[in-house]
């Protein structure tokens, strides 16, 4: 089965992409002969970003490719021992000897929406591998996770009926950086990218317009030498770009744009004849752009062929937008061609999500939103914080104590339910201990105690009316459940948007989704808690 799982997209994922003190506590664990103690550990995080109640999971395909294939190399060994000069040498047999075969994972499925403290990952397995993984996972985890995340938000905030195209790979943080947030973007909502290779490596759909820089390299209609006729869409007619273009300036009275864009939008119109999406705002959206796509446009429309549309790229956005609707609607009428109200009307620059939901507010006419750099630095908030904690060891608990109460990590093996009313919306998250009663274990139909795992009188009662366990077995030595298509994952977590309660998916002050814990686990928590802290003396 392992050979049938590809490596991990990105090369660069290796066995060495972690932090040296990884390595350092492998070979503490090693020489005092812990190594092979069974460890567990949660990744999960404590805070959703973007000051948002949710978040969602991403990462889990890459996940299960590092394991499948996490192996140290030879050279990888031979630099290790630079590393480590002082090492035995028994450690470097050890570590070339290391590999995932008994490690298991528990997690979400990828494209959960999930909430602090609840465990993204269940790692399970000899304390050793289990804590080389660390790094990796969590690099594997927390970029595609917040990525994902905020293209959900931006898709929540633009409305289902827009087209979503990210646009972000000149301004991501490096190669990985670009084809991750084109994978993951489209993951959280977005439709398309500008970004050929995520198209070539996932299947994604790959569009895009054209930039200043075309429409800046004509200067007049004397510039259209090589190439100034087109067929009509039937290829029943040819006409003279040069000539027709003239005319039309002339008949709709558009005699002051500028003409190196007019011969622009026309070169491009010879092109595309089918696809023309021409980049109004360089020269000025209203005075010139739009005219010039008229011109061009109503030429096509009579040829055959729909004009797809305008890019806007600067200026207010939903006055352009607007504005420019009314008059393509206007020509459409004047000129007797219908088809031009089909054209769309693409919006870019500097795009964020609050902006976006600020147009919404003003009324615009945009049918398509172009998202980089704000999308995939995910400006607003440029980090998941995923930890990876020991919850427990050879079957003992352990505990990570903290002044701050957020930072206490809850102890021991744990699955989480999430319960569903009658209408299949989410009530809450319930973690309850691996190892607990069936009390313990939520059913349809029966109250249970769900509790705050810290603040003793934060609880209630819940009668569930489904019951879904969201942690499944994905690994262990072998790859345990069939992994979804991009697509697939992509409507998951529009299904999940739809169904969870809008106040906790609100972009302001969101409502907090509750994360509780059984009566047992709750008490569990805090015998462990009380054995571990410390009794001061007081004199
Ligand atoms: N109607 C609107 N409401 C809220 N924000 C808007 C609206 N229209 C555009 N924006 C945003 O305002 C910002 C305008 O950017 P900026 O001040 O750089 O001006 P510009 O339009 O790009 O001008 P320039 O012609 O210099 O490129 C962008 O982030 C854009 O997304
Ligand atoms: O604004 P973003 O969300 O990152 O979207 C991508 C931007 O990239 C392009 O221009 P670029 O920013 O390179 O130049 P410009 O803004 O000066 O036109 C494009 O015209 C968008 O404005
Ligand atoms: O296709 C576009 O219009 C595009 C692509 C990347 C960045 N800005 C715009
Ligand atoms: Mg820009």
């Amino acid at each position: 089965m392992e050979t049938e799982i590809p490596p991990n997209t990105n090369p660069l994922v290796t066995p060495l992409l972690t932090d040296m003190y990884q390595i350092s506590m492998c070979y503490g664990y090693w020489k005092n002969q812990i190594h092979e103690k069974n460890a567990v550990f949660d990744l999960f995080f404590r805070k959703n970003p973007f000051k948002g109640e949710y978040t969602i999971f991403a990462g889990l395909e890459e996940v299960l490719r590092l394991v499948a294939h996490f192996r140290f190399s030879e050279s990888d060994i031979a630099y290790l021992k630079t590393v480590l000069p002082n090492a035995e040498q028994d450690f470097f047999k050890y570590l070339a000897s290391v590999d995932c075969s008994r490690i298991k994972i528990y997690a979400l499925r990828e494209g959960t929406l999930c909430f602090p403290r609840i465990p993204l990952l269940r790692v399970e397995g000899p304390l050793a591998i289990a804590q080389l993984l660390e790094t990796p996972l969590l690099n594997l985890i927390n970029y595609p996770s917040l990525i994902c995340t905020n293209a959900a938000r931006m898709r929540l905030a633009a409305g289902d009926d827009k087209v979503m195209m990210e646009f972000g790979c000149r301004r991501a943080q490096g190669p990985d950086g670009a084809i991750s947030a084109a994978r993951y973007a489209v993951m959280g909502g977005f439709d398309r990218t500008s970004n050929v290779e995520a198209g070539k490596l996932f299947g994604i759909g790959v569009s895009g317009t054209h930039a200043h820089a075309f429409v800046m390299s004509f200067n007049s209609l004397a510039d259209l030498v090589h190439l100034r006729t087109l067929k009509s869409a039937d290829g029943a007619r040819e006409v003279d770009m040069v000539e027709m273009v003239t005319q039309r300036r002339r008949q709709l009275g558009f005699t002051d744009t500028n003409e190196g864009e007019l011969a622009a939008f026309a070169a491009y119109a010879m092109a595309f004849p089918g696809t023309f999406l021409a980049l109004v705002d360089t020269y000025d959206t209203l005075k010139s752009g739009l005219q010039n796509f008229l011109i061009v446009a109503t030429i096509l429309a009579e040829l055959g062929y729909q004009p797809l549309g305008i890019r806007l790229d600067s200026g207010d956005l939903a006055y352009l937008s607007k504005e420019c609707r009314r008059r393509i609607h206007e020509t459409a009428l004047s000129a007797h061609l219908p088809i031009l109200d089909r054209a769309t009307i693409v919006a870019s620059n500097d795009l964020n999500e609050a902006t976006i939901y600020s147009l919404k507010e003003q009324g615009h006419a945009i049918d398509t939103f172009g998202i980089g750099t704000n999308l995939v630095t995910c400006q607003n908030d440029p980090a998941l914080g995923c930890v990876y904690k020991l919850v427990e060891i050879d079957g003992a608990a352990r505990i990570k104590m903290s002044e701050d109460i957020v930072k206490v990590t809850i102890p021991c093996r744990k699955i989480a339910y999430r319960l569903l009313d009658p209408s299949g919306r989410p009530i809450l998250d319930l973690m309850s201990r691996v190892a607990g009663s069936e009390e313990d274990v939520p059913q349809p139909d029966r109250r249970i105690l769900s509790r705050h795992p810290f603040e003793e009188n934060k609880r209630a009662y819940v009668v569930p009316h489904t019951v879904v366990p969201l942690h499944h077995l994905f690994w262990d030595g072998q790859i345990r459940q069939p992994l979804p298509t991009l697509p697939e994952i992509r409507a998951y977590v529009m299904q999940q948007l739809k169904a969870v309660r809008p106040d906790h998916l609100r972009a302001v002050n969101p409502t907090p989704y509750k994360v509780s814990v059984t009566n047992d686990l709750y008490s569990y928590i805090h015998r462990i808690w009380l054995s571990e802290a410390p009794i001061p003396t007081l004199q």
